[in-house]
């Protein structure tokens, strides 16, 4: 049995008279990857950025350890520890990689940024930073500024630049996106690697990384859940494979 670390309860998203996100609840637990998929327009970025706080929503809410965090900014649930990888929007391109993870895990904290000068109360950040950067594997590039790191290095970075901040609960919108084979690879085997202590989220169109990676899958079709639970068990689902998979099921 594992802790739900984050549960949405009845969510819903009006866009006007489009319902992008309607009554969806999920569970993700310590200790699993939780998949999201569904056909494009189904409402995955919708619901991820309801429970980064991007957005809110129309109605429902989201709870964190219990704790309702429905009306919090992002910042404060990343505070809470609550962490959202972007796409490449939140690097600064003509800073190192150090430097990045280095501003993402100050800008978690309450204290002024101290981009430069003392090192006394830097410390506990600089822990967080070096160990991030080392549990993604960019410990020999730390001093390359992000805008010369290939592809897959940039997606590395923002996963270190995620964990610097420590989170309990991670959301991972499209992580294999734009990557080559061998990219990604790399990248499953690190996402992967983060569950033991962590709750992830991950919104992800390449099937067979969905299947390989994820403990629980939570099927959507225009803004509902179709099914959750096994890869198993959504594999077989006819009504999956008729709402989203097609006739030839797409994921035999
Ligand atoms: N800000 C917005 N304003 C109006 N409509 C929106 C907005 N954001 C999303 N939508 C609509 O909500 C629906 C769900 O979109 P969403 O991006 O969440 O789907 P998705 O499953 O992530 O799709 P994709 O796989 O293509 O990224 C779509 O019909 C989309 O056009």
């Amino acid at each position: 049995m594992h802790d739900i670390a984050l549960r949405a309860a009845g969510l819903q998203k009006r866009f006007g008279g489009l319902l992008a996100v309607s009554d969806v609840s999920i569970d993700i637990r310590v200790g699993e990857i939780h998949a999201v998929i569904g056909p494009n327009g189904a409402g995955k970025s919708t619901l991820i950025n309801l429970l980064a706080g991007e957005l809110l929503p129309t109605s429902g809410e989201v709870l964190l350890n219990g704790a309702d965090i429905t009306s919090l900014s992002p910042d404060r649930r990343a505070r809470a520890g609550l962490g959202r990888a972007y796409q490449k929007t939140t690097l600064f391109a003509q800073f190192s990689v150090h430097e990045n993870v280095r501003l993402a895990a100050q800008a978690r904290s309450t204290a002024p940024l101290r981009m430069f000068g003392g090192t006394r109360c830097d410390r506990p950040y600089l822990q967080l930073v070096t160990d991030a950067i080392d549990r993604v594997g960019l410990s020999a590039r730390s001093q390359i500024v992000a805008d010369k790191l290939s592809h897959g290095e940039q997606r590395q970075l923002e996963i270190a630049m995620v964990l610097a901040t420590n989170p309990q609960v991670i959301l991972l919108d499209e992580p294999l996106a734009g990557m080559g084979p061998s990219e990604a690879r790399g990248i499953i085997g690190l996402i992967a690697s983060l569950k033991a202590d962590r709750a992830l989220l991950v919104v992800e169109h390449d099937m067979d990384a969905v299947f390989e990676l994820a403990d629980r899958l939570t099927v959507m079709q225009d803004g509902r859940v179709v099914a959750t639970g096994s890869p198993q068990d959504v594999r077989v689902d006819p009504g999956v494979r008729a709402a989203y998979l097609g006739a030839d099921g797409g994921i035999a």
